[in-house]
């Protein structure tokens, strides 16, 4: 099997699929929107992006793009505690106090916003296409003093020294990632462990009327379906018109989530289904 994932080499989501998948090929994508694109066209049979963070919360362009993109359904959940380092290149580590820029994944610079704040204050910070490209510029540009932000595996797969561990603002810092796929009934997979979950997104009728919201919510309510999450995203037709991701702890075949998707669909909402699936804990990257 072909797993698309966003690289290169030694990136958090690197590190997820290596988890998980093991004898597979691993193609590496340079952003998120070209490993699900290639994963709708066919040319990997699995895709693995992240999809929220515990800091810093949803990544939106995994799920815009999973909303008004493509048509792709999630087949599991990894989680993965997220250790931040700066690293540098070897030959600037006496002087990496000095950097003159600090280069990672917008969600990993905010992950370490208080750090960066109080050491690096009007130090220019660059977003990358993933914390791994961010250590690969470093290695290939020793000329400029640049650090990058990202994890251990990065630092040993482009040669980098690693001189402040542990510097995101919270200790608990995981990532969700999903794994996902073009088949709507694809198989679980054997090494899942939790009880399925499935995840929704919800478009309001378009009469704009009032208690709309509270209609959906009542519909999960009153069959006691538990929602872990919800969260809108903007529709992008104009300004207050949202989608809603929820996430519900059952699985989108039992016959409660069948009526609350035909109550919802009743009521006018538009329901797409990105799928049920289990959750998967990870180790850290060593
Ligand atoms: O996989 C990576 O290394 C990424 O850069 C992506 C990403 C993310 O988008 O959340 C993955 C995990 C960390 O939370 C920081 C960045």
């Amino acid at each position: 099997m072909k797993i698309g994932y966003l690289g290169p080499e030694a990136s958090f989501t690197h590190h997820a699929v290596k988890s998980v998948f093991t004898n597979e090929e691993y193609i590496a994508f340079p952003t998120i929107p070209d490993c699900l694109e290639a994963l709708a066209e066919g040319k990997v049979d699995r895709a693995v992006v992240p999809l929220e963070n515990a800091l810093e919360g949803s990544v939106p362009i995994t799920i815009d793009y999973l909303f008004h993109d493509v048509d792709l359904h999630i087949t599991a959940e990894l989680i993965s505690p997220i250790e931040q380092h700066l690293m540098v290149h070897p030959d600037n580590v006496d002087k990496w106090q000095e950097v003159t820029k600090i280069m990672s994944h917008s969600h990993a610079l905010a992950q370490c916003h208080k750090y960066l704040y109080y050491r690096f204050r009007g130090i220019d910070l660059e977003p990358s296409t993933s914390t791994s490209a961010a250590a690969k510029y470093v290695s290939e540009h020793k000329e400029e003093n640049v650090a990058a932000i990202g994890n251990s595996l990065a630092a040993d797969t482009y040669g980098l020294k690693i001189v402040e561990e542990n510097i995101h603002d919270f200790h608990f810092n995981h990532t969700r990632f999903v794994v996902l796929t073009s088949e709507k009934e694809s198989e679980l997979l054997s090494f899942e462990q939790d009880a399925e979950k499935s995840t929704l997104m919800v478009t309001l009728p378009s009469d704009d009327r009032p208690g709309a919201l509270h209609q959906v919510l009542s519909a999960f309510s009153w069959r006691q379906l538990s929602l872990s999450k919800i969260e809108s995203r903007p529709l992008k037709t104009g300004l207050g018109n949202y989608f809603f991701i929820i996430d519900v702890e059952k699985p989108v075949d039992g016959v409660l989530m069948q009526g609350a998707i035909e109550e919802l669909e009743a009521l006018g909402c538009t329901v797409k289904v990105l799928g049920s699936y289990r959750k998967h804990l990870l180790e850290p990257q060593k």
